[in-house]
C-alpha cells in the first residue's frame, strides 16, 4: 500500500475547508440526495462525499457504508484522488499497487473498484470527493466519467448553497433559484442516459385564507407541513424546491408522464390523510401541473417550469368555476 503524499497546497486547502464549518455537521438531506441519486444511477453499493482533513477522511453522506462517518486519512482512496483534478478509476484495486495492501482491500468492505471526482471549494482547491465504489472489479468508460463529473457538480453547488442563498429560511428546501439550478443539472444527467424526466408545479388553494383566518404563523406552520409531506412522499432522489410564496415544484427524475401520475395520486392521499388527522380547521388543498420534457419543446428547466405553471394555473381555475 501507498501512502498518498500530501497535496503542494496543502495548507491553504485545509484551511478552505475548515472555513466551510461543514465537518462534524449532521446529515443533510440535500447532500443524501446525491449520494443516492450516484448510487442509483452507477448501480453501485457506496456513494460517498468525502471530505479530506488533516489526519482524517470525514464522510459528508454515505450511502452503504453502515454507521461509519470517518476513516483514517493514510488509509483512503480519496487522499490519492484529491492529488488531481482528474476523475481517479481504480478498476480493480488487487491490481493496483496503491491499494492492493490496503486494509479496505485486504479486509472489510473488501473494496475492489473505486471512482472518485474531486470537489472543489469556490476558491479551486480539492477539498475532498464524490466516490463511488464497489466489491467487484468493473469498468468506466468515458460516459461514466461525464455523469459522475456532473455529479460532482452538484455536490459543489450544494458546498456552496448556503452562501449563494439558495436555500429557503422557512421549509429548508431549496429555493427557486437553488431548484432551477439543481433540476437543471438533473435534466441534464437525464438527457445524457436517455432517461425520461417531469415536472410538477403546485401552488396551495386558497392559502391567503389560512392566513387572514388563523393568522400569519398558522399560514407558516401550513407551508411547513405542505413541504414535509413533499419531502415524505417523493422519491429520495427527486428535487423539491420552494419557488416563493405558496408554490412549490419537484422534479422527477427518470419518470415519464404516465409514471408520475401514480406518484401524484400517491401524494394525493397521503395528503388527505394528513388532513383527516390533523384536526386542523382547515385542510391543506392545492392545484398542480404536470410537464414531462420534450427536447422539441423545452430548452431549459424555467420553461419546463412555465409549462406546468400554465397547467397548474388551468386546473386552479376550471376548480374555481365548479365552486362558484
Ligand atoms: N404565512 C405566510 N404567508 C405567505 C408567505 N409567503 C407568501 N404568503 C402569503 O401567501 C398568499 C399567496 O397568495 P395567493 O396565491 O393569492 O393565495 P391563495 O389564497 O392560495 O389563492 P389561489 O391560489 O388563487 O387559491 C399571500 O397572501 C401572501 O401574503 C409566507 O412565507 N408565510
Amino acid at each position: 500500500m501507498k501512502i498518498a503524499e500530501l497535496p503542494p497546497n496543502e495548507e491553504a486547502r485545509i484551511e478552505a475547508l475548515h472555513s466551510l464549518h461543514i465537518l462534524d455537521t449532521p446529515p443533510e438531506e440535500r447532500f443524501d440526495r446525491l449520494t443516492r441519486l450516484a448510487r442509483r444511477l452507477f448501480d453501485v453499493p457506496i456513494a460517498v462525499v468525502t471530505l479530506i482533513d488533516v489526519n482524517r477522511q470525514w464522510f459528508k453522506s454515505c450511502v452503504g457504508l453502515g454507521d461509519a462517518t470517518e476513516t483514517e486519512r493514510e488509509v483512503s482512496f480519496c487522499s490519492h484522488a484529491i492529488l488531481t483534478d482528474d476523475i481517479t478509476v481504480v478498476p480493480d484495486a488487487t491490481q493496483d499497487d496503491r491499494f492492493s495492501g490496503n486494509p479496505q482491500v485486504t479486509g472489510e468492505p473488501y473494496i475492489r473498484f473505486y471512482a472518485g471526482c474531486p470537489i472543489k471549494s469556490e476558491s479551486g482547491y480539492n477539498l475532498g470527493t464524490l466516490c463511488l465504489v464497489d466489491m467487484k472489479p468493473r469498468p468506466f468508460d468515458a460516459d461514466d466519467r461525464a455523469l459522475l463529473r456532473d455529479l460532482a457538480a452538484m455536490v459543489e453547488q450544494e458546498l456552496t448553497a448556503v452562501k449563494l442563498a439558495t436555500i429557503d429560511d422557512l421549509t429548508k428546501l431549496s429555493n427557486r433559484r437553488g431548484f432551477e439550478s439543481l433540476a437543471q443539472h438533473a435534466l441534464g444527467l437525464c438527457k445524457r442516459v436517455s432517461r425520461p424526466a417531469s415536472l410538477l408545479y403546485f401552488d396551495l388553494d386558497m392559502f391567503k385564507q389560512i392566513n387572514d383566518r388563523f393568522g400569519h404563523a398558522e399560514g407558516d406552520t401550513a407551508l411547513m407541513n405542505f413541504s414535509s409531506l413533499l419531502a415524505g412522499n417523493f422519491r429520495e432522489s427527486d428535487v423539491i424546491g420552494r419557488l416563493g410564496g405558496d408554490e412549490f415544484a419537484v422534479f422527477l427524475t427518470n419518470t415519464s408522464m404516465a409514471e408520475a401520475q401514480p406518484v401524484l395520486q400517491h401524494f394525493e392521499r397521503a395528503v388527505q390523510q394528513f388532513n383527516q388527522h390533523a384536526m386542523r380547521e382547515y385542510d391543506l388543498r392545492y392545484s398542480v401541473g404536470v410537464v414531462e420534457f420534450s427536447p422539441a419543446v423545452h430548452q431549459s428547466v424555467a420553461e419546463l417550469m412555465q409549462n406546468a405553471d400554465a397547467l397548474m394555473y388551468e386546473q386552479k381555475a376550471r376548480r374555481k368555476a365548479a365552486a362558484v
